[in-house]
């Protein structure tokens, strides 16, 4: 099986990003898409973002082998809704989703008839619409692909080759672990930047003005992260909300041990996490996962 069409529900950054690298890095691969926003749809035209852009959905899914719903995880099941009247028997759905298990199950409701196997590209930025895509963003970064159990081999391998196809490594995951894996290395780092960005400006001792003037290392990183769509986020939270809570439930115990190590002077505390956590750092440059690859400059992005 091997995939001629794709289509692109959803022309964003992440959409919109599939949509280059695939002319890019599979250009045999015709490119489709629609958004729900017609400004979308004529910037995506203008960008060049997929080689044909729609103006319904129908037509961008209706010969297609591959979709690929990249909305909200709050609209995956409209979205899925809205395609299901238009696909050829046998199309594969897919979509990038950041949290798996409701998003799996709401595509299968909707679609009962077509091959559903979700997927997750850890690979992003703060930013978001048309203009925010670029070819590179999949390259050397991680697809989960989290196909249910009746999920046909032949479909989750196709899926897996066309990530490949575009630049990303490929891992298969239960949607469960997906979801817990996920709430700790992406949504509660998300939850803790948006809630230091909004105490610091919500002091009142310091102003905002100082908050802006003093952003060095720190908290201009926090401030990166906390300008990521709200859309996408609040729905990422509403979605995945067993594992965020548990994730959670640990992470305020610890800082809670933190806060009293601080009150009783207690360094030996301090220093033996902050000695551990440094390790984990820089396993994460050793494994080429940080920011400072000369091949992506993601920060110009
Ligand atoms: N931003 C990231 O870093 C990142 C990384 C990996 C995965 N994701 C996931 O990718 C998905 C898209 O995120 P994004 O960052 O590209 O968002 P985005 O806001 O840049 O793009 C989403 C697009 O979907 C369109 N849309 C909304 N509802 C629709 C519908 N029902 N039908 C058709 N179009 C619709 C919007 O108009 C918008 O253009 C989300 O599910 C998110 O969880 C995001
Ligand atoms: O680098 C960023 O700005 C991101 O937020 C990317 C990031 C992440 O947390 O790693 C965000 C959400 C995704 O689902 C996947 C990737």
């Amino acid at each position: 099986m091997s995939i001629e069409r794709v289509a692109i529900v959803g022309l964003g950054l992440i959409g919109g990003s599939i949509g280059l690298a695939v002319q890019d890095m599979l250009p045999d691969v015709a490119t489709t898409g629609w958004d729900a926003d017609a400004d979308v749809r004529r910037r995506a035209a203008e960008r060049g973002l997929v080689g044909t852009v729609c103006e319904t959905i129908a037509e961008a899914v209706g010969e297609a082998d591959l979709v690929i719903l990249c909305v909200p995880v709050g609209a995956m099941g409209y979205a899925a809704e809205a395609i299901a009247p238009h696909l050829r028997p046998g199309t594969v759905v897919s979509d990038v989703g950041s949290s798996k298990r409701s998003v799996g199950e709401a595509l299968t409701a909707a679609l009962p008839e077509a091959v559903v196997i979700p997927a997750h590209p850890v690979a992003g930025t703060e930013k978001s619409g048309p203009d925010a895509g670029f070819a590179e963003l999949f390259r050397h970064r991680w697809c989960i692909v989290t196909p249910g159990a009746d999920a046909p081999q032949a479909a989750v391998d196709t899926l897996s080759a066309f990530w490949e196809g575009i630049g990303a490594k490929v891992e298969i995951m239960d949607a469960d672990h997906h979801d817990v894996v996920l709430a700790v290395t992406s949504h509660i780092p998300h939850l803790i930047a948006y809630t230091i960005v909004g105490t610091a400006s919500d002091l009142e001792d310091v102003t905002r003005g100082e908050v802006i003037k003093y952003s060095a290392g720190g908290f201009r990183d926090f401030t990166r992260i906390a300008a990521s769509n709200p859309t996408m986020w609040r729905d990422v939270f509403l979605t995945n909300r067993d594992a965020v809570l548990e994730v959670l439930g640990r992470f305020t115990e610890d800082l809670s041990l933190l806060q009293r190590a601080i009150r009783n002077g207690d360094g030996d505390t301090l220093y033996d996490l902050f000695e551990r956590t440094r390790t984990i750092r820089r396993s994460i440059i050793e494994e080429g996962q940080d920011d400072a690859r000369p091949d992506f400059g993601r920060k110009d992005h």
